[in-house]
């Protein structure tokens, strides 16, 4: 069973998104936003790691391999675990928009099993923007990015100030960020919409 609720069906008024005129060049990493971040982290031991690569348009691609700290059953990857990656592949779009957003809704359909040792090939894009809603969806595939479709996901980002993390966030955390001699890193998490 698959579909998309009504919270994730855009508006009439919705438009296609228009990817920046400074943003990463197809097959460009795009690098983390955060070294901590869970999703894409290089600081992150536990993290997932994920690697997203520019691709036409507003859209990524990108490759997660499971591996045994990602098991829910036995040999086989926690589905929180890939909605995860779902999730991270789905919020670096929003680098290529260079808007800070924050996922409002993800709806994600297990298709397949995905075994450890895995690697799943993600493609995520952004299909229409209504004001701070950001409407996009992506799929994991196994075996190569023409193989069978393992999860799919649709998600609503909601475009969010820097504000939202400095009154939320821990204190250190905010402060470390912003000192981040990593510039880009920097330019990622606090300069896209001052
Ligand atoms: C320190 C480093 C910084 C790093 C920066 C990079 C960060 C990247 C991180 C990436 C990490 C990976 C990604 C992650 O893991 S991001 C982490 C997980 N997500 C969150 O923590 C978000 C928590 N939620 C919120 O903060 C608020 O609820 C937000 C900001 C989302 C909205 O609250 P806000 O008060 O601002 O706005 P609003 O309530 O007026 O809503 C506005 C519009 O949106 C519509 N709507 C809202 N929710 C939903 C919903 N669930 N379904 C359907 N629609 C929804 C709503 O109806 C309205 O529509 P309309 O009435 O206008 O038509």
């Amino acid at each position: 069973m698959s579909g998309t609720s009504p919270a994730l069906t855009p508006p009439a008024d919705a438009v296609p998104p228009v990817r920046h005129p400074d943003a990463p060049a197809p097959g460009e990493l795009l690098g983390a936003h955060y070294g901590q971040c869970f999703g894409c982290g290089d600081d992150q031991p536990h993290g997932l790691h994920l690697q997203a690569r520019a691709g036409e348009g507003v859209s990524i691609t990108a490759e997660f391999t499971v591996r045994p700290a990602h098991q829910g059953a036995p040999g086989l990857a926690h589905g929180g675990v890939l909605a995860t990656a779902l999730d991270e592949a789905l919020g670096s779009l929003n680098w290529l928009l260079r808007t800070i957003a924050v996922t409002g809704r993800l709806e994600t359909d297990f298709v397949r099993p995905v075994p450890v040792g895995t690697t799943l090939y993600l493609e995520a894009e952004v299909t229409a923007v209504s004001g701070r809603k950001i409407y996009s969806t992506a799929t994991g595939r196994l075996g190569g990015p023409d193989g069978p479709v393992a999860v799919r996901a649709d998600a609503l980002f909601v475009e969010v100030k820097v504000d939202h993390f400095v009154h939320h966030g821990r204190q250190e955390e905010i402060r470390a960020a912003l000192n981040d001699p990593d510039q880009v890193r920097r330019a990622r998490a606090f300069e896209v919409n001052p």
